[in-house]
């Protein structure tokens, strides 16, 4: 899949009104992997979207003298679905998402291909909502680590400031508007979303620093295996990897505001194909009362349908969230009353991927933010 298109989109900054269609069209980038088969069966099971299933773009439709991909064929699991059995793979093309009137082109592919490709997709008048970690770091340092390069380093930097960070719960009024959304990691999703409140309520003692041990099913690597993904490696084991500088450390500390001494980040590979806990070990800078940091996460997420707030002392496991939609957060209070433990539980395919994804275009479509993820 090659983009070659010139690029001379307008710079500045744009936003658009959430659409109002009632026929929105979607195209999906990557239906070959793990998060793009979970887009599929969203849109395909979307209440809003029961007359238009995505278009499903792949390098393995791409050779004209075989027979077609047929999305069944790929994910038999979804073979139920309205309109499944109708849908095979195409090649990437952006004359033919414009031709086919495409509003919202999920790229659930590798980075490199989606910092190149969101450009020449906004340019055709669609909107980008990538999975993938090419939109999500404003701070060039913290880009750094995936080593990016932009076709047009101009255009790359502006579209970069445009970009929305895709987390609904912090940033929802954005992504309405929003032309690109980059959908945040999904380690950084179950992190953001422990600390936000309490970060937002001032209540921490950031210089006693914030730690957050971190576990993920393996499906987090995608579908192709690396030595230590592989079963032999990663069955009947619990290892740790990456625990300084793991490449999603600087989403949290940019969307959290915090600095790098202040948070430790420590992930480890579990056992399971999916799910992850991020336990979290911070201090309040003055004693409190378990009402009263209860309160902070209640009301933080009083309007958030797809965060499920425990009442201490229950703790989320990620029995209650795999396949699920939601993230689960629960705390517990120390005796001391200021050392605090937050659990936070997620599918990492779900509201670490696809499931998030279609809650920022659910916001972007002007439809209730929850349709079709419960
Ligand atoms: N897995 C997870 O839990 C999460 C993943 N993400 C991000 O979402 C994106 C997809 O992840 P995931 O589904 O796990 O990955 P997979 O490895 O399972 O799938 C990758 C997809 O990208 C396609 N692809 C790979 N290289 C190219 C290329 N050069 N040109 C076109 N298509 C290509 C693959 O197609 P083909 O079959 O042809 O190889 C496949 O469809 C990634 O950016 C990942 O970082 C984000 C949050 C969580
Ligand atoms: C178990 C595992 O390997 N997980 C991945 C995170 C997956 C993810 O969120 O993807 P992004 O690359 O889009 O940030 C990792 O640690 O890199």
């Amino acid at each position: 899949m090659t983009a070659t298109a010139q690029l001379d989109i307008d710079i500045a900054t744009q936003t658009v009104e959430p659409s109002t269609k009632s026929t929105l069209r979607t195209a999906i980038a990557g239906v070959t992997g793990y998060a793009g088969a979970e887009l599929a069966r969203l849109l395909l099971s979307h209440p809003r979207l029961k007359n238009t299933p995505p278009m499903l773009l792949g390098r393995a439709g791409a050779d004209a003298s075989a027979a077609p991909v047929t999305l069944t064929s790929l994910h038999p699991q979804l073979s139920h679905l309205p309109h499944a059995d109708e849908l095979t793979l195409v090649p990437f093309d952006f004359e033919a998402l414009a031709r086919e009137k495409i509003d919202i082109l999920f790229l659930a592919t590798p980075h490199d291909e989606a910092r190149s490709w969101a450009p020449v997709a906004l340019k055709h008048g669609i909107r980008v909502i990538d999975l993938s970690a090419a939109w999500r770091l404003q701070e060039d340092a913290n880009r750094a680590i995936y080593k990016l390069t932009d076709p047009d380093p101009a255009i790359g930097a502006a579209l970069q400031r445009e970009a929305v960070y895709g987390s609904p719960e912090l940033h929802g009024p954005q992504i309405k508007t929003a032309r690109l959304v980059a959908n945040p990691g999904c380690y950084a999703t179950s992190i953001i979303l422990a600390l936000a409140p309490l970060v937002r309520a001032n209540v921490l003692d950031l210089d006693r620093g914030i730690i957050s041990d971190s576990k993920s099913g393996v499906s987090g690597a995608g579908k192709s295996p690396t030595a230590n993904t592989h079963f032999m490696h990663a069955a009947d084991n619990l290892s740790v990897y990456a625990p300084f500088g793991h490449r999603h450390t600087g989403e949290m500390l940019e969307q959290l505001s915090l600095d790098n001494s202040q948070f430790q980040f420590t992930p480890h590979l579990l056992p399971i194909p999916r799910g992850i806990m991020s336990t979290v070990y911070a201090k309040l800078s003055q004693p409190s009362t378990t009402a009263a940091v209860q309160e902070i996460f209640d009301t933080f997420y009083a309007d958030a349908p797809m965060v499920r707030v425990r009442t201490s002392p229950m703790l989320p496991e990620i029995q209650h969230v795999v396949r699920s939609s939601f993230c689960d957060i629960g705390f517990q209070l120390a005796p001391d009353k200021q050392r605090l433990l937050v659990v936070s539980c997620l599918d990492n395919l779900l509201k670490g991927a696809a499931s998030q994804a279609v809650q920022n275009m659910n916001l972007m479509a002007g439809f209730h933010e929850a349709d079709g993820l419960q």
